[in-house]
């Protein structure tokens, strides 16, 4: 599976979806654990791995550099394995694909053993550089972290990306309230968190599994992406436009804000996932969504709406802890490119809007091009919308992921 994700690109959660079918939950768990964290803390891994090698971790061959990163994310960051075991397990890895390489990581696991944790407590984070090694990043991303929020913040924000993310839901309030699934939870959760309707468990379980979520009670919704509804503020008997609905956690709690009495059209693009929002409104009891298959950026309203939401694609950079591979996919030309799907859409967004309307943007992601410089460049070609507020989580801060939300209205 890391293969897979190391040279093809896969995606981790699904290659690592399709090699777990079959295991029972607890290996289940510990595969997660061991594929996601050796995605994750790739940056750290092979810096240590070329200091032990004597050569960059991409002159080795691919089977090689697999085995080190899984052997090394046993040995520095698990505390449950043995390094003995950890490096007997990789050594037998490597035995199927290189074999005449099992001496070298043979070698290398043993000295990572002795030498790895000083290598590792050694590493600093007081240029974007160093920042990059210790907090197993892409130098790129330190960087404009660095530029944009100040060192200190984007020191905190990178460490934060490693820690595992909150286990959060959202209670449907069209079926129940959150202190009434609370009650009804298999783990320990707590309540009391902003908004209202969060619920954080204590420990993962299989929400998806749950016949809590078939029964359209509940779905796994971080908080920050619960805050962007409620930014929306839909009223009973609201026209509410959402731009970029799929797979449906906003749409869906659009209209349980609503008591699902107003009327919600759901715009996706891609029709597996326009299927998949259909599915997900079914399940969660709303009724007043009508999904339309369509390309926001040309989406033309017969009628204006009350309530537009735009949650375009964006790069996702606050969602680093719960999507390992995401920092090495993400690049400052996807991040432009992205920038310019997410302007068409939020032209469509403000065309669609009536006057007096609200007009919510959101992302999860902490770039300024494709957050506030975004809004001060829809505010610069529509003097008709006006700001009026603006909310940015962050995971060190909040505990959650990084969202910007942006509210805005029409004043003509
Ligand atoms: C950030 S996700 C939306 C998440 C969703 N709002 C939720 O809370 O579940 C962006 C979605 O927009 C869709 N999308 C991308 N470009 C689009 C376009 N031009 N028109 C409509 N949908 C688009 C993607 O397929 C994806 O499902």
């Amino acid at each position: 599976m890391l293969r897979r994700v190391f040279e093809q690109g896969a995606y981790a959660d699904r290659a690592l979806r399709k090699v777990a079918e079959g295991l029972d939950a607890r290996d289940r768990a510990f595969a997660t654990q061991l594929a996601f964290g050796a995605v994750q803390r790739r940056g750290t891994l092979d810096h240590v791995a070329a200091h032990l090698a004597d050569r960059p971790v991409d002159r080795l061959d691919p089977p090689v550099a697999a085995a080190l990163r899984l052997g090394l994310f046993q040995i520095l960051y698990l505390d449950g394995v043995p390094d003995h075991a950890a490096v007997d397990e990789s050594v037998e890895l490597v035995k199927a694909d290189a074999p005449r390489a099992a001496g070298l990581v043979n070698a290398v696991l043993r000295r990572g053993a002795d030498e790895g944790p000083r290598i590792v407590a050694a590493l600093t984070d007081e240029t974007p550089e160093q920042a990059a090694i210790r907090h197993s990043v892409p130098e790129w991303l330190a960087r404009l972290w660095f530029d944009e929020l100040g060192p200190d913040e984007a020191r905190a924000l990178l460490a934060a990306g490693n820690q595992p993310a909150e286990h959060a839901l959202r209670a449907n309030a069209l079926v129940l309230t959150a202190r009434e699934l609370l009650a009804r939870l298999p783990v320990a959760a707590h309540l009391g968190l902003e908004p209202e309707e969060a619920i954080v468990a204590d420990a993962p379980f299989d929400a998806h599994g749950s016949p809590l979520f078939a029964a359209g009670a509940m779905l796994p919704q971080s908080r920050a992406s619960q805050l962007v509804a409620h930014a929306v503020d839909p009223q009973p008997g609201d026209r509410v436009l959402d731009l970029c609905a799929a797979p449906g956690g906003k749409t869906t709690h659009l209209a349980a804000l609503t008591g699902d009495e107003g009327r919600i059209v759901a715009v996706e693009r891609h029709a597996g996932r326009a299927d998949q929002l259909r599915a997900t409104a079914r399940r969660l009891h709303a009724g007043s969504v009508e999904v339309v298959h369509g390309d926001a950026a040309a989406f033309t309203a017969a009628e204006p709406f009350d309530r537009v939401l735009v949650d375009p694609p964006c790069s996702g950079l606050g969602t680093l802890r719960s999507r390992p591979d995401l920092r090495w996919r993400a690049t400052p030309q996807s991040i432009a490119e992205l920038t310019g799907e997410q302007r068409a859409i939020i032209d469509a967004a403000a065309n669609a809007l009536a006057p007096g309307g609200r007009l919510v943007y959101s992302t999860c992601t902490l770039s300024t091009a494709e957050n506030e410089r975004q809004i001060d460049a829809l505010l610069a070609r529509r003097p008709d919308l006006a700001l009026d507020q603006v909310r940015t989580t962050l995971p060190h801060r909040d505990r959650t992921d990084g969202f910007f939300i942006a509210a805005l209205s029409r004043t003509l």
